[in-house]
């Protein structure tokens, strides 16, 4: 089955962040508690057990073309989220592999894991 949104991995936006932060859409569904514990700047939360505080207002909030980067904590949620943008009409969404956890293992170790 193809998934109708790409992945991008941890050390392909660690690379692009310090340049492109300001043009990519970058969005964080995971809990504030989880948050709490671990982040990476430019994220916008949206945290999926909120979905009905946040859903409606989708395309106010983000531009359907821009390149939009969704994480989680290991990558299943944030797919979920991936979908339901692509159904939403957005058309460059991409699923961090891995979540932040790759991202703490992978690019920067400084950054809690739980
Ligand atoms: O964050 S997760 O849904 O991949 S466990």
């Amino acid at each position: 089955m193809t998934l109708p949104f790409d992945s991008i991995d941890v050390d392909a936006l660690a690379r692009r962040l310090p340049s492109e932060a300001e043009t990519l859409q970058l969005i964080d569904v995971r809990e504030p508690d989880e948050v709490a514990i671990a982040s990476l700047p430019g994220f916008q939360v949206l945290p999926l057990s909120q979905y009905q505080d946040w859903a409606a207002q989708i395309h106010q909030r983000f531009e359907t073309e821009r390149e939009t980067i969704v994480m989680c904590h290991h990558g299943t949620r944030s797919a979920r989220m991936c979908q339901w943008l692509v159904q939403q009409g957005f058309t460059n969404v991409k699923n961090l592999s891995g979540g932040i956890d790759a991202y703490a293992c992978q690019v920067d170790p400084s950054i809690p894991r739980y």
